[in-house]
């Protein structure tokens, strides 16, 4: 079950549920809900999103994943299942904003208490070394190094992460392992400006790994709101020529295949079934009002760089918290484009939730 560079890691498989995910529905969603948004509440529960790994105590969850999927696939699913996770606990995290700042600080030991987090998933990898696990490497991370070194925090870290990166990508490069880098999103690395200084980076990251077999290609849209195809392109999006996911990765390609990377995509598509947004501006992150689910996680794309389009943010875990008076308070999220009273990132925003669920595209 190699989940090589060879071919489409995600073909052949069908995707093993987040079951933190549905239990946060059934325990926090199901129970006020009533009629059609009860049932589209059910089914939304079903639909495979990425654990995130988001601090060392999430990491036995990923165990006991591994664990299950081993068992279903023992009992003969077919075809069988493969787990999707995140990795996202790098030391001075989430360095241009607020909202996702993690356990770890560069400071305080943070990139020798990375290296243990990774080490701890590598073992859950081998101990399951028959189970097809899918993994997208750091969020933001590699993007916040092409636009924020204007920010100290993350000139600061900009070491750290290429380091800690680096340690992820060979540490877990494992046969039954397919990774994604983030690349961001069109909105983000896109621009003329952006892209040529993220395609070098990126291909950077892929030889000083070795060119892993592993690492299949990148995450584009991860905890964002774009299209994947849209036309005509949103005003909010003017000046940026990939105004779009599709047009963002086939711009990007070719500057990597160029510096040899032959790399694929997946897409986040948990959170970008309105379209055009309701966006202020297209950098507004944070739990961005009037957005419902998006297409569910397929390999039918419609293009041979694009391995599936999948929901690695699970709709209804917020991006951070509105109040201004809280830990990790970042102003986005005060925005007049973000829906509040909004809790802190990562923990359940049941409004949110019911947002998604009214405005899904394709309906459930
Ligand atoms: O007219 N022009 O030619 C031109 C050229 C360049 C321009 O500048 C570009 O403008 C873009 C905004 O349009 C900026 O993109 C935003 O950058 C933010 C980080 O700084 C990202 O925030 C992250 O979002 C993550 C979730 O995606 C969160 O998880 C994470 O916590 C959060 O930090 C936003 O998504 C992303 O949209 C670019 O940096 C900037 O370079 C502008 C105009
Ligand atoms: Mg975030």
């Amino acid at each position: 079950t190699t989940a090589s560079a060879a071919g489409n890691p995600y073909a052949g498989y069908q995707l093993y549920k987040n079951a933190e995910y549905s239990s946060e529905v059934y325990a926090s969603a199901i129970p006020s809900l009533t009629g059609t948004l009860l049932a589209a509440a059910s089914a939304a529960a079903e639909v495979p999103s990425f654990l995130w790994l988001d601090t060392t105590a999430k990491v036995p969850l990923m165990g006991t994943y591994l664990q299950s999927i081993k068992a279903l696939n023992a009992a003969g699913a077919n075809p069988p299942y493969a787990g999707q996770f995140v990795v996202y606990d790098l030391p001075d995290r989430d360095c241009s904003a607020a909202a996702s700042n993690g356990e770890f600080t560069i400071a305080d030991n943070g990139v020798a208490n990375y290296f243990a987090y990774i080490d701890s998933i590598r073992a859950l990898l081998v101990t399951y070394s028959d189970v097809h696990t899918i993994l997208v490497i750091e969020p933001d991370s590699l993007a916040n190094l092409i636009t924020n070194l204007n920010v100290a925090k993350c000139a600061g870290a900009q070491s750290a992460y290429m380091q800690c990166v680096n340690y992820a990508l060979t540490q877990l490069n494992l046969p039954n392992v397919a990774m994604y880098i983030d690349a961001g999103h069109a909105g983000w690395l896109g621009w003329s400006a952006n892209i040529g200084p993220a395609a070098t980076l990126f291909a950077t990251v892929y030889k000083n790994a070795g060119a892993p077999a592993s690492l299949r290609g990148l995450a584009t849209n991860v905890a964002n709101y774009n299209a994947w195809t849209i036309s005509p392109c949103p005003s909010y999006t003017s000046g940026d020529a990939s105004c779009d996911e599709q047009l963002y990765i086939n711009a990007l390609a070719p500057l990597l295949a160029s510096q040899g990377w032959s790399a694929h995509f997946i897409t986040d598509t948990g959170r970008n079934g309105v379209q055009p947004t309701a966006q202020n501006a297209w950098g507004d992150w944070c739990n961005l009002i009037g957005t419902g689910f998006g297409v569910r996680p397929t390999t039918n794309t419609g293009d041979a760089l694009e391995d599936a389009f999948v929901w690695v943010k699970p709709g209804g875990e917020a991006d951070g918290s509105s109040n201004s008076t809280a830990p990790r308070y970042d102003f986005h999220c005060g925005s007049s484009d973000a829906l509040q009273p909004a809790p802190q990132a990562g923990t359940w925003f049941e409004a949110y939730f019911v947002q998604l669920l009214t405005n899904a595209n394709p309906k459930f």
